[in-house]
């Protein structure tokens, strides 16, 4: 597929970062013996948006959840390479997998509320991560309910079941949930797919506000939204049986002059 040797991936990280915040070199991910994802070298700075994209089955969930280890969860899934962000070595043996998911959130396609009442899906990992007392957890509730724009429209129903909400009010809450744990890196997996036009967008508008405050990788199928939302991008792409990092560049770089003929298909509509 395509005429790009997959060795171009080895400088597809953004030009100009002294210390990246996040850097991934020689990744690999395999289900059982199938790599799925190959010799990623991926690096960029604090802070903004990160959108990931390319065509279906390209490897970006699965690049995303090897950084915070779910896949440590996936039978049958292995991991190969360095990931490092922050001065902690990812895959290194002492690494605390809780501490590792409070400092790299997550949110998924489908709003995953638990179900339970809205307050106490915000309470119950804020227990879990240690914080005690009650007067201490409902003030960082508010607090962040208040930056997803949620708080108003929920204020007066906290005990109602977070089912109840609509879509894209769920997809706020598990945002909200997320940042509850003040996180330093925020995975996004398609997180506004799966809902209307007009959730959609709000919860668009929430990431960009985000993004201007901490670091954010999103994985979008929507090259608009990419195009609207993203200070860098990041194109996967199926080369000779695995997903491969093709090109990153900075969003309006990557959009205007791509370097690679692939991504200028792709951007153009006319492959993937
Ligand atoms: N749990 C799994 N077991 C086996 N193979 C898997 C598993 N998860 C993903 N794969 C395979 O790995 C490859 C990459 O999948 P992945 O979901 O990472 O791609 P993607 O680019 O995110 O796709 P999409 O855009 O459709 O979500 C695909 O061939 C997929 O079938």
């Amino acid at each position: 597929m395509g005429s790009a040797s997959p060795k171009t991936a080895q400088q597809a990280q953004p030009a100009n970062i002294i210390e990246p915040f996040l850097e991934v070199k020689s990744l690999s991910v395999y289900y059982g013996p199938k790599p799925a994802l190959k010799d990623v070298a991926f690096a960029i700075p604090k802070g903004g948006i990160t959108a990931l994209i390319g065509p279906s089955g390209c490897g970006k969930t699965s690049f995303l959840n090897s950084l915070n280890r779910i896949t440590d969860l996936i039978p049958g899934c292995q991991v190969k390479g360095y990931v490092r962000f922050g001065h902690s070595d990812v895959y290194a043996p002492t690494t605390d997998l809780l501490t590792l998911r409070r400092r790299i959130g997550m949110i998924f396609q489908k709003p995953n509320p638990f179900p339970l009442s809205i307050v106490k899906n915000m309470e119950l990992p804020l227990k879990e991560h240690g914080i005690t007392q009650r007067r201490q957890r409902e003030e960082k509730i508010e607090k962040v309910l208040k930056e997803v724009g949620l708080w108003e429209e929920v204020k007066d129903q906290l005990n109602t079941p977070a089912h109840s909400l609509s879509g894209g009010q769920q997809q706020r809450l598990c945002i909200a949930r997320a940042l509850a744990l003040q996180p330093e890196i925020l995975l996004m997996d398609e997180p506004c797919s799966a809902l209307d036009p007009f959730s959609s967008q709000i919860v668009e508008d929430q990431i960009v506000e985000l993004g201007r405050q901490m670091t954010i990788l999103i994985v979008t199928h929507n090259l608009a939204q990419a195009r609207r939302i993203a200070d860098n991008i990041a194109l996967f792409w199926v080369q000779e049986g695995a997903g491969r990092l093709i090109e990153m560049n900075n969003a309006a770089k990557l959009f205007n002059s791509p370097k690679n003929p692939i991504t200028a298909s792709y951007i153009s509509g006319a492959k993937g």
